[in-house]
């Protein structure tokens, strides 16, 4: 009840004080902010809708309450200081020159702020690295320390006055990195009030986090939904949260997608009851797939607020990163590939001192492709330059993520590359949602991301903060209707400039450009020095993955082995258990190797029908691309070998957690 009589105030308060019009002003300072480009004014383009919002009463009731709101918008920081809605020790930490530095407001936050104050439930869509974080931030803390109830400690007092129970807000995020991340931004934000910012990350030991929050107490947790649900359902940790007001779900849809819904319900449970204590929901992303509304209806209260800061049609990436897609002629070619890119940009960079240095992440679908990668670009990094030519890669820094390494060594990774200048992240999904790297460049997908939210929160990593960027996906030729049929919306176009990925390893190299083969060559070079039980390990891993994107299985398995033996240097494609093969499907393609005395069910290989008399070993993917006129439409709900081709769910069968 007080949470409402406080939000009411809030509420009261931003309506008797707002001006009545700001857009004139408001529409210029966020088209600075915001893309140069291709804009209509920022008011025309956003919605903001309350749900349900069924019918012609209701219609005209919520054109009402836009207008209202529009009216209403407050843009700069510094104003919302001035009308005595946020504690001026919070605006001086976001506007201070030696502090956050920030001054107006981007859409998200003019729009989601006043929101936020009121006590609605909101869920808001805006784009990857728009400023979400202190469109919750700065509502919530504002929230708890308008809460009369509130102990905390003088702002430059040292007593302890927040105790283990004293949690008012709870916010949930999908990896330890972001939560991480979002705590390091709290702590920014509320330094000086008196509020107590705790992290809850697995990964990390219990028991020193747990003595933390004991010793200084805590108003604002953060943290993954295991470690979470795990403190919160022990008893002996002496840590609870009946005075809970604020749960927030940032990469929301991440968050209620079947990988983490059951356990964000468990956490739910052991919040107090919602009838009894007022509690408001906070949900934000980039992207808000059809298939988690429900799930977002279930958890929010009736009539929440809808804030989306893009149109229905709008795909939420940058059309300041321009994507590209590249055929490769095979997935050897993807790691000349990404060296072709990057001496090519340091090439222009020494011509144009204005270009920012190459500072590139690159995805893959599995933690050994990662794992692989890195080690190859390591031995790259330590490449001296001679005679012949400079160190493949300057002075460039190489880190590498992925939920393998310790969370120490994440942790390191993820800082070491924020601070580099010059560097490449080789990455598995842990970093592709919020996670906010300075000066991103380049992204580059190797293979296809798991969905299409995937794709979008990758590139993301790039563009952020009114930045510039590119997007790069490497794809083989045999995935055509796949990516057609996933991703075929989003605004990618074919690249055909990088002559490493077109060339055919097997045949071509002595006829290729000297800088083609130099830079292949050098790839070889480092894969050569990389273990061959890793390049075993990552064959296999890639099976599961390839074996779905692939039109054809059998093509799947042909790429594969090239990439084996091409890319990563072995004599013969590895082995693999027949009870694998079996449980991925892929047991009757004679091409893959199966462990000695694992039982091969008949070959019949269904997939050859229609192309007798053609060997494999010729078998060219070439040849794909004049099927690439065809319409990937037109195909039934499922494909021809038993995949389902709708959004839902994960590309690749159940989802892993990265
Ligand atoms: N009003 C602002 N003006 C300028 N920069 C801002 C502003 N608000 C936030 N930023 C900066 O923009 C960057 C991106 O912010 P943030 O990480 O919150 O984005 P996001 O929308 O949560 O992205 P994602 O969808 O990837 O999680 C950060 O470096 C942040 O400091």
């Amino acid at each position: 009840m007080l949470g409402a009589v406080r939000r009411f105030g809030v509420s009261q308060a931003l309506r008797a004080s707002a001006p009545r019009s700001l857009s004139a002003r408001w529409a210029p300072q966020l088209l600075k902010w915001q893309a140069p480009t291709n804009r209509v004014p920022v008011l025309a383009k956003s919605l903001h809708t309350s749900f349900p919002a069924l019918n012609a009463a209701s219609a005209e009731a919520a054109a009402q309450e836009k207008e209202l709101f529009e009216s209403e918008l407050i843009t700069e920081f510094a104003d919302l200081q001035e009308k005595g809605l946020i504690d001026p020790s919070i605006i001086r930490n976001i506007t201070h020159p030696g502090r956050m530095g920030l001054k107006t407001m981007t859409e998200v936050q003019s729009q989601t702020i006043s929101q936020m104050l009121g006590g609605d439930d909101v869920l808001a869509q805006a784009k990857t690295g728009t400023g979400k974080t202190l469109a919750f931030l700065v509502p919530t803390m504002q929230n708890i320390l308008s809460d009369p109830t509130l102990t905390r400690s003088k702002p430059q007092g040292r007593h302890r006055s927040a105790g283990s129970s004293d949690i008012r807000a709870l916010i949930i995020s999908p990896t330890r990195e972001l939560a991480e991340q979002i705590a390091a931004e709290a702590i920014k934000v509320a330094a000086g009030t008196g509020l107590v910012v705790q992290t809850a990350v697995g990964g990390t030991h219990k028991r020193s986090g747990l003595m933390r929050i004991q010793r200084d107490g805590c108003h604002l947790l953060v943290g993954t939904p295991g470690r979470i649900k795990d403190i919160l359902s022990d008893p002996s940790s002496g840590v609870s949260a009946p005075k809970l007001n604020t749960l927030i779900l940032d990469e929301a849809d991440r968050l209620l997608d079947q990988g983490f819904s059951a356990e964000i319900n468990e956490i739910k449970d052991l919040l107090p009851d919602p009838s009894k204590v007022d509690r408001q929901t906070l949900m934000l992303s980039a992207t808000v797939p059809k298939e988690v509304m429900t799930m977002v209806k279930r958890t929010m209260k009736p009539g929440f607020k809808f804030v989306k800061t893009l149109r229905d049609d709008e795909v939420p990436t940058h059309m300041r990163v321009p994507q590209k897609t590249v055929f490769l002629h095979g997935y050897e070619n993807a790691l000349p590939a990404v060296l072709e890119l990057a001496k090519s940009h340091q090439a222009r960079q020494a011509e144009d001192q204005n270009l920012r240095p190459f500072k590139a992440i690159v995805y893959f679908n599995s933690t050994s492709e990662v794992n692989l990668s890195a080690e190859a670009f390591m031995v790259l990094r330590n490449m001296r330059g001679d005679a012949r030519g400079p160190a493949p890669l300057g002075r460039m820094r190489v880190h590498q993520i992925h939920s393998r390494l310790t969370q120490a060594a994440r942790t390191n990774s993820a800082n070491n590359f924020r601070r580099a200048e010059e560097a490449i992240l080789f990455s598995s999904d842990v970093t592709s949602r919020g996670m906010d790297f300075p000066e991103v460049t380049h992204v580059i997908q190797v293979g296809p991301p798991r969905d299409r939210e995937t794709y979008i929160h990758r590139i993301g990593r790039t563009g952020r903060a009114g930045k510039e960027g590119e997007g790069w996906l490497f794809l083989h030729d045999g995935e055509y209707e796949f990516f057609q049929n996933k991703l075929g919306d989003l605004p990618l176009t074919e690249d055909t400039t990088l002559s490493t990925a077109s060339l055919n390893m097997a045949r071509d190299l002595d006829t290729a450009s000297p800088a083609t083969a130099e830079t292949i060559t050098q790839i070889k070079d480092a894969m050569n020095e990389v273990s061959p039980i890793m390049k075993e390990t990552t064959y296999r891993s890639q099976l599961g993955t390839m074996s779905q994107s692939f039109t054809k299985r059998r093509n799947a398995i042909l790429a594969l082995n090239s990439l084996a033996i091409h890319g990563y240097g072995l004599p013969e494609p590895p082995s693999v258990k027949a009870s694998i093969a079996r449980n991925l499907g892929l047991d009757r393609i004679k091409e893959l190797k199966l462990e000695e005395g694992g039982p091969r069910r008949r070959a019949i290989d269904p997939f050859d029908a229609g192309r007798r008399g053609r060997g494999s070993e010729d078998f060219s993917f070439e040849d794909r691309r004049s099927n690439r006129g065809r319409s990937p439409h037109g195909r039934s709900g499922h494909s021809s070998e038993g995949r389902p081709s709708s959004r839902t769910g994960s590309l690749y069968g159940a989802r892993s957690r990265y």
